[in-house]
């Protein structure tokens, strides 16, 4: 394989700034981070985090239908956005822009279709770069699933390699078990080449979706686990959610907003209109499940000495979600990412400064065995 000629030297620490804006599409999450080395060497400190919630009319947008002029005016728009988030976290670090080598900026996922789901497997993140580079004055690497699609994977999930680096335990497997809009795991031990990761299924979309639904966008998810905490579970309702085929389906795997957004919302507001709360507590209860089962099936027979999972993502803030995943995988340990000393919140900005740094240097930064790709490729490309 040619890989491009490295930008910086690995053995200097590079600063880097990680932004995303996740499925839930609620906020711009930005890391800044200190990445020394690369590859199996790699190190990573958090120097600061911030969290900036866009504005409701933003989100709303973001998650209705889109014609080209309506998603080019977003992609610049976002752009804005995301600058501000970089802007905000150097400052709050006090750190100045010229210690800081470059930009990893996710984007917003509009559409995703992987493998196994179309003829032409494809995904777009949007959040231009050349506005983030013009505001900022950083160079910026953006667009990282690309490359992985084109070699054949799903392009996600991206943060096994993250988990890779930060959290290997060095003697049993950890599970990195992500509660985003989407949920996603990692297991991770020492090698790179045995790690393992797929999206588990819905983690807070269909909670979201609902709560909107329910509290006419007052709320915007089930807050503190306070509208499912007044519903009870509808079995056959959750046993038909469950015999979805994403979640019969083998890894690599991934999905999205195109699976379980205000599609299937809808589907489950029309089936029982007057039954809000009830539907709430059998989302919740369909992340639990079919998380534990992706755990049943797919985790425990490769790691059957898993140490523990550690949680992270907005998921955590559900009191309701976390005592129910607790309880359904017990005797397995469900820690929160907090007790490995990395705040919760700070990872998925985090994975997109150290893909930034990787790029940077040329390190290929996929992992094939949890994307599927054909082989490993440096992910990101450069605005200057
Ligand atoms: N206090 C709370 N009570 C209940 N749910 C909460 C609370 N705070 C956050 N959440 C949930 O967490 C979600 C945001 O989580 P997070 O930021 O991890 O998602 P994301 O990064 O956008 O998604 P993904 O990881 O799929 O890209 C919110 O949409 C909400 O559902
Ligand atoms: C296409 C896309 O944006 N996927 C997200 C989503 O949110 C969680 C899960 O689904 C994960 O696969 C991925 O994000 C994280 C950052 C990842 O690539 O690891």
């Amino acid at each position: 394989m040619r890989l491009p000629p490295p930008l910086s030297d690995s053995e200097r620490p590079r600063l880097c700034i990680g932004l995303l804006s996740g499925t839930s599409a609620d906020a711009v999450e930005a890391a800044l981070c200190e990445v020394t080395g690369t590859g199996g060497g790699a190190r990573l400190r958090l120097l600061s985090h911030v969290s900036a919630p866009f504005p409701p009319d933003v989100v709303a947008r973001m998650l209705g239908p889109q014609d080209a002029h309506s998603l080019s005016r977003l992609d610049f728009e976002l752009g804005e956005y995301f600058a501000r988030a970089a802007l905000q976290v150097m400052e709050q670090a006090g750190v100045a822009r010229s210690d800081v080598a470059a930009i990893g900026s996710h984007g917003q996922t509009m559409a995703h279709h992987p493998p196994g789901t179309t003829e032409v497997p494809s995904t777009l993140q949007i959040g231009e770069p050349s506005v983030i580079a013009e505001l900022t004055g950083l160079p910026v690497v953006s667009d990282f699933r690309t490359r992985d699609v084109a070699a054949g994977g799903h392009g996600a999930p991206l943060v096994p390699y993250f988990d890779w680096v930060a959290f290997r335990g060095l003697q049993a497997p950890r599970a990195l078990q992500n509660l985003g809009g989407i949920a996603n795991v990692s297991v991770v031990g020492p090698r790179l080449d045995d790690t393992f990761a797929f999206d588990t299924g819905p983690g807070n979309m269909v909670l979201d979706g609902l709560a909107r639904r329910a509290t006419h966008n007052r709320l915007a998810c089930d807050l503190d686990g306070t509208l499912s905490g007044q519903g009870r579970v509808i079995p056959e309702l959750l046993e038909e959610l469950l015999t979805d085929d994403f979640l019969a389906r083998p890894p690599p795997k991934s999905t999205g907003r195109e699976r379980y957004g205000d599609a299937l919302v809808e589907r489950l507001w029309t089936i029982h209109p007057d039954r809000a709360n009830d539907l709430l507590a059998t989302a919740l209860e369909l992340t639990v499940e079919s998380t534990a089962r992706a755990y049943e099936t797919w985790v425990f027979p490769r790691a059957p000495d898993l140490e523990a999972m550690y949680v992270s993502g907005g998921g955590t803030r559900n009191p309701r979600l976390m005592a129910r995943l607790e309880a359904r995988l017990a005797p397995l340990p469900v820690r929160r990412l907090d007790s490995l000393g990395f705040p919760e919140g700070a990872k998925e900005a985090a994975l997109f400064a150290l893909l930034a740094a990787e790029y940077l240097v040329g390190t290929p930064a996929n992992v094939p065995s949890a994307t599927g790709a054909k082989r490993r490729v440096v992910l990101g490309k450069l605005t200057p």
